[in-house]
């Protein structure tokens, strides 16, 4: 994931179920790896998504404004800022879920993303009433896998979610953190090489939030790039190659993760970190 760092101001699918976006699936334990993705990868590449200076407005003003911001494979970026400051209209847009009213959003050169190519996990996730695996083999319908081959890539991409167990269960019995982990699964079943994360384990305990980081960082090592937007600088630190802070709907700094938390370029950052940045 890469711009250069953009030192002081400058830049589900959808779930699959509901948007443009559906993973470059990976595995628990080699015997049960989901098969690679079918697709010819490059046909689906998006890289590089670019925003140029974009603007969204929402009730009267620029809530992101003029907005440049680059996403080349590799990494993972955290997307930080204050309540309001634009972030998850900033996630929506790479997603290709809102287009903006200034400015181009852009995928590979194109005006939305290829099919399957960005995955997007919510906060809260909205499952069907059906099993864990049923949630799943739908999303691999969605993406057009074919029939015969969904229950098995379903159950590796549960195993790899370490929801084996709860494959059966419908999923929305499942703890909050089991919620999450399957939507994660769920969103993988595209195989997109771009995942986007908004405040995924905002309600989840330390716990259930190590095993979905835990997951994040075993899907990003088998190659899928990943921006997360979280409030938690634990989680940035533990997850993240680099941050983007984002206030006002500006883009402050672009910056390497390690040294975001030990010298933030930006007044607001630096304000941020030491929580004088209220708005
Ligand atoms: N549909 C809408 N109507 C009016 N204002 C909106 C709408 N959607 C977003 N906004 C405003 O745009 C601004 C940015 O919203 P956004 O959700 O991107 O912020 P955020 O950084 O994700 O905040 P939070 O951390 O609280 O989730 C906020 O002030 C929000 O109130």
């Amino acid at each position: 994931m890469s711009e250069p760092a953009s030192r002081p101001a400058a830049e589900q699918a959808a779930a699959p179920l509901s948007g443009p976006a559906c993973g470059r699936p990976a595995g628990a334990r080699a015997a049960e790896r989901p098969a690679a993705p079918t697709r010819a990868a490059a046909a689906r590449d998006p890289w590089p998504v670019r925003l140029d200076r974009v603007s969204v407005r929402r009730g009267g003003r620029a809530a992101v404004d003029a907005l440049t911001l680059r996403l080349d494979p590799g990494g993972v970026l955290a997307l930080m800022g204050p309540n309001g400051a634009g972030k998850s209209l900033t996630l929506r847009l790479l997603a290709g879920l809102i287009a903006p009213d200034e400015g181009a959003a852009t995928w590979a050169g194109r005006p939305t993303p290829p099919r399957g190519a960005v995955g997007v996990v919510f906060q809260r996730p909205a499952l069907l009433r059906r099993s864990t695996l049923g949630n799943v083999t739908h999303a691999l319908a969605l993406a057009g896998a074919p029939r015969r081959a969904r229950r098995a890539r379903a159950m590796a991409l549960l195993a790899q979610a370490g929801l084996t167990h709860r494959a059966d269960a419908p999923a929305r019995a499942l703890s909050g953190g089991e919620q999450q982990r399957l939507a994660l699964a769920r969103a993988l079943a595209c195989a997109p090489a771009l995942l986007l994360l908004d405040e995924p384990t905002a309600n989840l305990d330390p716990r259930a939030t190590a095993q979905v980081e835990a997951l994040l960082r075993e899907v990003c090592a088998q190659g899928v790039t990943a921006l997360v937007v979280t409030h938690d600088a634990g989680q940035a630190r533990r997850v993240a190659d680099e941050v983007a802070f984002l206030h006002n709907g500006r883009l402050t700094e672009r910056t390497p993760a390690r040294e975001f938390f030990a010298r933030p370029a930006s007044p607001e950052g630096r304000a941020y970190l030491e929580g004088r940045l209220l708005l």
